[in-house]
């Protein structure tokens, strides 16, 4: 195998194709051809390519079909045609949107040469890219921060050992994908793991849920039911917003804890069960203690071990990357035109607060990929426009730089602007303190006054 650059020419171009071909082998491009489209895809299933050209030239194949190889490709194409195809609507419309480029005989083949230059070196960059910042997909779950990295290493630890573990966050940020994970890792791991979300029922129907039933307990019982701890026997039960549970249903818990026995509703005998329980919730559960909402004695139970998951908005560097994550999840789902985001779009998702955590970044994500129609995803496509950012957002570099200017002119209005005393004050020599003043465009108009040389 050599080390040429390979180009994928799909089509023909009739009795040009030979000269064609050969030309582009003179440029230095290693051609690899397909006659059809399903050639193709066996073409870029065997071996990797840096771009693609296809040839419409009488091709009769579907542009529905054409699109679809397109876009599952990882690599830009250039699409070689005869005037008359541009009166196509359908086609010129799959031109604009997935195609780099295209041309309309006579071909220029130095043009040719130049677009799939262009076309590999954008492949380079985005492979350079998706390299430089691996994918951490540990159990399902992304994350490369050192915050996340710690609620990693947390769940492996906590897997091993079978007591209770409280998941705390706010919502959205992962909590049952955590408690999944602890499941998978534990040695209950082939036994059943069973969610169940306190807030999301009714009191009278949630003690039914998690104990069970006889048949004739209460009116509408006809049938005996098994609750949910029972359901997860052998394995793990996590109980999400457990903060939201009644103080009655407290005490059945507490008890259950305690015990390691339930009692259905209606029956006489206790029923032992081992379960491992896992709870979250998203409120502050000592609050909710210190008010008298929740038992402490429960809290204590729950709280052995914690795995506290940040929100989304103090991963920043992980935006990105989640974001990448989803997209080429859902990309695989569905073919879309859509091929990546757009910088203004990752700049916004950066600054962005994240209310909703993930789910939130994920509902963005998927309803920006159906929604938008260019090849990158802007700031409209996923409802971030400028305006929506109401929060006064601050690099690190501007809060140091406020910081400093404010410690300047506070330091020289106490020293009536006298600047021997105000740099003997900061800790700074005379001729650095000038230095700071032309950095923040103090000037000083006189040795009894300083002003803001610009707003
Ligand atoms: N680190 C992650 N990497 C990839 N996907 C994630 C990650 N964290 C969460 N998700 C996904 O985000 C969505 C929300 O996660 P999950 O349901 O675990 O959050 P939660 O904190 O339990 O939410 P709630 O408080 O509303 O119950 C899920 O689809 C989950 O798969």
């Amino acid at each position: 195998m050599d080390n040429k650059a390979r180009l994928l020419m799909v089509g023909s171009l009739g009795n040009d194709q030979l000269a064609f071909v050969e030309r582009m082998q003179e440029k230095g491009w290693h051609i690899n051809t397909a006659d059809t489209l399903s050639q193709a895809v066996a073409r870029l299933n065997e071996t990797e390519h840096e771009a693609g050209i296809l040839c419409l030239h009488e091709s009769h194949e579907d542009l529905k079909q054409i699109e679809r190889l397109v876009i599952r490709s990882d690599m830009e194409w250039m699409a070689l045609l005869r005037e008359p195809e541009l009166d196509d609507p359908v086609l010129c419309k799959i031109l604009g949107s997935v195609f780099m480029a295209f041309q309309s005989e006579p071909i220029d083949i130095d043009q040719v040469d130049c677009l799939m230059q262009h076309a590999a070196a954008m492949k380079r960059l985005r492979t350079e890219e998706s390299t430089a910042k691996p994918q951490e997909a540990e159990f399902e779950m992304v994350g490369t921060v050192p915050a996340m990295q710690k609620v990693f290493d947390t769940i492996r630890r906590v897997a091993s050992v079978d007591a209770p573990v409280f998941i705390s966050g706010e919502s959205g940020t992962g909590k049952e994908l955590a408690a999944r994970a602890i499941h998978a890792r534990s040695t209950r791991a082939s036994a059943p793991f069973v969610a169940v979300n306190c807030g999301a029922l009714p009191s009278n129907l949630i003690q039914s849920e998690l104990f069970g039933h006889e048949k004739g307990a209460f009116t509408g019982a006809s049938q005996q039911k098994i609750g949910q701890i029972e359901a997860a026997a052998g394995g793990t039960l996590f109980l999400d917003e457990i903060g939201d549970l009644s103080l009655e249903l407290q005490v059945n818990l507490l008890r259950f804890l305690e015990e390691k026995t339930i009692q259905r509703i209606g029956a006489l005998d206790e029923i032992r069960v081992d379960v491992r329980i896992l709870s979250a919730t998203h409120v502050n559960l000592e609050k909710a203690v210190e008010e008298g909402r929740f038992r402490e004695d429960l809290y204590h139970r729950l709280n052995v071990l914690q795995v506290d998951i940040p929100p989304l908005r103090e991963r920043q560097e992980d935006i990105e990357i989640l974001a990448k994550f989803f997209f080429d999840k859902f990309i695989e789902e569905k073919s879309m035109k859509v091929r990546g985001f757009s910088q203004e779009a990752l700049a916004l998702m950066r600054q962005y607060h994240w209310p909703g955590n993930i789910r939130e970044l994920i509902n963005r994500v998927r309803r920006a990929m159906v929604m938008c129609e260019q090849r990158l995803i802007k700031p409209t496509d996923l409802g971030l426009e400028r305006r929506t950012l109401n929060r006064n957002v601050v690099t690190l570099e501007e809060a140091r730089n406020n910081a400093e200017k404010e410690a300047l002119i506070c330091a020289l209005r106490r020293n009536k602007h006298k600047v021997k005393k105000a740099a003997d004050e900061l800790g700074v020599s005379r001729v650095t303190l000038y230095r700071l003043m032309e950095k923040h465009q103090l000037t000083r108009n006189s040795d009894t006054s300083i002003s803001l040389s610009s707003a």
